[in-house]
C-alpha cells in the first residue's frame, strides 16, 4: 500500500517539483506513472524509496509513515521496496550471482538461504546460466533483468521501476515487462514510470499521468496520451 497526502517538493534551487499530489495505490496494483519530460516522475518515485524527502506532505509505504519514521527501521522500509533503474545500476565488478546475493547479505541473511534464493530469482529471470558471468559480459536485457532479480530477491511488497525499458530496443522491452507483469501477478504491487506509449496503450493497467508537479489524470485501463 502506498498512499500520499498532499505532498509538495521544492529542490534546494528553487524548482518546485511536486506541487500537492494525493494518491492511493493498493496492494496488488500495477501502476503506470507518464507524463511530458521534467514533469515530477521521477521525483514522485524518489519519495517513494526515501531517496529524496517531501518539502510538505505525508507518505505511507506498507503502512509506514516515511517522514515519522525512526531511523532503525529505515532498512526494514527499504528491503520493503524493489528498486529498478533505467541503467540498471549493477556492481561492476561483482558477478550476476553476488550482483543479486549482496541485496540479501546486506540484511545478514544466512549464507545457504542466499545460494538457494538467488538461484530460484535467476530461474525466474532466466539467468541461471550467466550466474557466473560479469554485468559487462551481458547484453542490456539480460542486465536489467539481473537488475529486476536484485529488486525481487527479498520479496519487497512493492516495486518501483523507474523507466525500466528506456534503454532497451521494443522486443526486449516486452520480455522485460512480461517478467514484470508475472512479478505482479504473484503480488507484488508495482509502480512504473514510463515513456513507452505502445506498452502503456496495449497494457491497459492504471495510468497516472504527472504534469507540472501535478496529478493530470487517474485512470483504471488508461491511456499514455501524449505522442511522444
Ligand atoms: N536534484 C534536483 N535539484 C533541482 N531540480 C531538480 C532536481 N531533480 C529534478 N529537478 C527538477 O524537478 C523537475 C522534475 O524533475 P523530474 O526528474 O522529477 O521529472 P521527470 O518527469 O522524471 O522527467 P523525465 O521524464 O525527463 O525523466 C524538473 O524541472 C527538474 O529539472
Amino acid at each position: 500500500m502506498i498512499e500520499m497526502h498532499d505532498v509538495w517538493k521544492t529542490y534546494a534551487d528553487g524548482t518546485e517539483a511536486l506541487r500537492g499530489i494525493s494518491i492511493k495505490v493498493n496492494p496488488g496494483d500495477f501502476v503506470y506513472v507518464v507524463g511530458p519530460s521534467g514533469a515530477g516522475k521521477s521525483t514522485f518515485m524518489k519519495l517513494m524509496y526515501r531517496e529524496e524527502r517531501p518539502t510538505k506532505g505525508q507518505i505511507f509505504v506498507n503502512g509506514f509513515n516515511l517522514e515519522r519514521l525512526k531511523q532503525r527501521k529505515i532498512p526494514y522500509v527499504r528491503r520493503n521496496i524493489g528498486v529498478i533503474f533505467q541503467d540498471y545500476r549493477l556492481l561492476p565488478k561483482l558477478t550476476v550471482f553476488e550482483n543479486v546475493a549482496f541485496a540479501m547479505e546486506v540484511i545478514e541473511t544466512p549464507k545457504r538461504t542466499i545460494k538457494r534464493r538467488v538461484m530460484e530469482v535467476l530461474d525466474l529471470v532466466k539467468l541461471k546460466e550467466k550466474a557466473g558471468s560479469l554485468p559487462t559480459q551481458l547484453s542490456g536485457g539480460e542486465q536489467q533483468r539481473v537488475a529486476i532479480a536484485r529488486a525481487i530477491v527479498n520479496n519487497p511488497a512493492v516495486i518501483i521501476a523507474d523507466e525500466p525499458t528506456g534503454n532497451l530496443d521494443p522486443e526486449t522491452s516486452w520480455g522485460i515487462m512480461k517478467l514484470l507483469e508475472e512479478i505482479n501477478l504473484r503480488g507484488a504491487t508495482i509502480v512504473m514510470a514510463t515513456h513507452n506509449k505502445e506498452i502503456v496503450n496495449t497494457m491497459r493497467k492504471r495510468v497516472i499521468a504527472i504534469e507540472n508537479g501535478r496529478i493530470a489524470r487517474d485512470e483504471q485501463r488508461g491511456e499514455y496520451g501524449y505522442e511522444d
